[in-house]
């Protein structure tokens, strides 16, 4: 099929090549359910913008007339030839240069929201990943929660009081916001605009309600990602572990915990952090990313 396309081309630019009578057939393998063509079909029913250099290769009917026609240039056989004296003859049988162009555009920035129960590890996947990837933003949170011991002011969270807080949402600077256990977190849009705007991916951590709104804002735009522990035996351990909770805050985030984690079907993907394979869960959460930055149908997240 493509061959048919690249002979009809040249003979309706009326390439000499084409009639030439030492013509040998430039691609001999390539018939017109060829496997190596399908990428190119998919591209051209894909989302993703057109490939100028493609069709630039392919184009025809030049305004210029005659003087853009290619000469005619005997392509040597390839057992024989030098790599680059091949490669210049079929640059010039084909009547344009090889550009070195990419043939898809860069992939879209990503926004991955990662969500999941309290307690499950939310920060932990989020603080390894930061260390093992690179072009990736990890969104500061703002909250009026006060500093646990060892986090650090604009690294971990922005800590703001309550009336800085309710400042910044009359301002309309936050993408999402929420009243956790009696206190605010919210997401800055300014952040995420610099960041994206320099081509890096963008990591949200929210909470369940959190994914829920975003879900609202940003639709199939962002990939939502779910994280759990690979039973509630085990998110009760770990909080108990963090050593971070009252009695009662104990109690209310095991209860809530219990509820959030039959929404794990309103996520793009679920997660399992198991107890002591951190690491496992990161590179799960790599491979979704690595995976939605190859989709030929890109998110196109606008904040
Ligand atoms: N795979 C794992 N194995 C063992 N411990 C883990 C694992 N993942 C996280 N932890 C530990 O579990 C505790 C809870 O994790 P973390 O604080 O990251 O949870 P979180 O989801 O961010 O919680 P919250 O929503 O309450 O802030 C931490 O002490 C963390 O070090």
């Amino acid at each position: 099929m493509l061959y048919r396309k690249i002979c009809t081309s040249l003979a309706k630019s009326s390439n000499p090549f084409f009639f030439h009578q030492n013509f040998t057939n430039p691609f001999p393998n390539l018939h017109s359910n060829s496997r190596i063509f399908s990428p190119l079909k998919t591209l051209k029913l894909g989302s993703r913008r057109p490939i100028s250099s493609t069709r630039r290769f392919f184009q025809s009917d030049s305004p210029m007339g005659d003087a853009r026609r290619p000469a005619v240039v005997p392509i040597p056989p390839p057992e024989a030839a030098e790599p680059a004296e091949l490669f210049r003859a079929l640059e010039a049988s084909l009547g344009s240069p090889f550009t070195s162009e990419p043939l898809v555009p860069e992939a879209n920035p990503l926004i991955i929201v990662v969500s999941g129960p309290s307690g499950v590890g939310k920060d932990a996947v989020i603080k390894r990943l930061r260390e093992v990837r690179e072009n990736i933003h990890f969104v500061v949170t703002a909250t009026s929660r006060p500093m646990r011991p060892g986090e650090i002011h604009g690294k971990d969270y922005f800590f703001v009081s309550k009336e800085e807080f309710l400042e910044m949402i009359n301002k309309d600077e936050l993408l999402e916001y929420a009243l956790v256990y009696g206190d605010y977190k919210g997401i800055p849009k300014q952040q995420i605009r610099e960041h994206m705007a320099k081509g890096s991916d963008i990591v949200l951590r929210v909470d369940i309600q959190g994914a829920a709104t975003l879900r609202n804002i940003l639709g199939d735009s962002a990939v939502f990602v779910f994280l759990v522990a690979e039973s509630e035996e085990a998110l009760v351990k770990r909080l108990i572990d963090r050593k971070t909770e009252t009695k009662e805050t104990l109690l209310i985030r095991i209860a809530t915990a219990r509820e959030e984690v039959r929404h794990v079907a309103d996520f793009d993907y679920v997660v399992v952090n198991k107890e002591g394979e951190l690491e496992n869960a990161v590179k799960l959460v790599e491979s979704i990313i690595d995976a939605e930055k190859a989709k030929v149908k890109q998110r196109n997240a606008v904040i």
